[in-house]
């Protein structure tokens, strides 16, 4: 089945979970593109919602789309918080950050009620590291930090666009590290997030309540 239709009725479905006078994270990527312009067709048939965007590019999606925006200083806590995934396990973990969007999609969910991960088939995984995980580095400390990665054994990339390092909407850059053969990824998580300069991490480990599969024609979900 053709990826982006699995993305369609994943996000198509996510939709059940909103209710009048949600406060809702609109997360960033393709898939939550998706949800977000259904979420907009809902918000001009009268839904009263407010979302609080993951990134720059979703803020700019939502806006077209005519969801009402606040910030998340405005917010406080958001009722629930819809986002895609690069890949998941059954445990409901996470990699995610191909986007570049990590850093803000992770303060958004740990300041969500309920969070719904929507995804097509191809994301779901045995095991996480398939997908390289996106780490989210200051720029005084990367070159340093690529070093220590290196030394781990983690083969880093420093995230490029074209000829120029990508930059995050908080004007980061991004490392991308390998992660298949770690067996515990909490106890490297954590060893990750330790090292000064390195702001976020792409693991979601326990962040999840519900994944929201595209499967052929409908849906599969996931639950804790
Ligand atoms: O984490 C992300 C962005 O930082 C996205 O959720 C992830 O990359 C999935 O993207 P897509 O829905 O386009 O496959």
């Amino acid at each position: 089945m053709d990826s982006d239709y699995e993305k369609k009725t994943a996000a198509a479905k996510s939709l059940d979970w909103i209710k009048e006078g949600m406060l809702v994270g609109l997360g960033s990527g393709s898939t939550a593109a998706h949800m977000i312009r259904g979420l907009g067709e809902k918000v001009a048939a009268g839904l009263s919602i407010k979302g609080v965007p993951s990134s720059d590019t979703t803020a700019q999606l939502a806006r077209e789309a005519g969801i009402p925006l606040i910030t998340l200083e405005e917010a406080g806590k958001l009722d629930v918080n819809i986002d895609g995934a690069d890949e998941f396990d059954a445990n409901l973990q996470l990699i995610k950050g191909g986007g570049g969007a990590l850093l803000r999609e992770k303060i958004v969910a740990y300041n969500s009620k309920f969070n719904i991960v929507i995804s097509d088939s191809s994301k779901q995984v045995e095991r996480l590291g398939k997908f390289k995980l996106p780490l989210e580095t200051i720029p005084f400390a990367t070159k340093n930090i690529i070093t220590e990665l290196d030394e781990m054994g983690l083969s880093p990339e420093l995230r490029k666009k074209g000829d120029e390092i990508y930059k995050t909407d908080e004007q980061n850059y991004i490392v991308d590290v390998d992660v298949l053969e770690q067996n515990d990824l909490v106890a490297l998580n954590n060893i990750l997030i330790n090292i000064p300069g390195v702001v976020e991490t792409g693991l979601f480990l326990d962040t999840t309540d519900v994944i929201i599969m595209g499967k052929d024609e409908g849906t599969v979900i996931f639950k804790k």
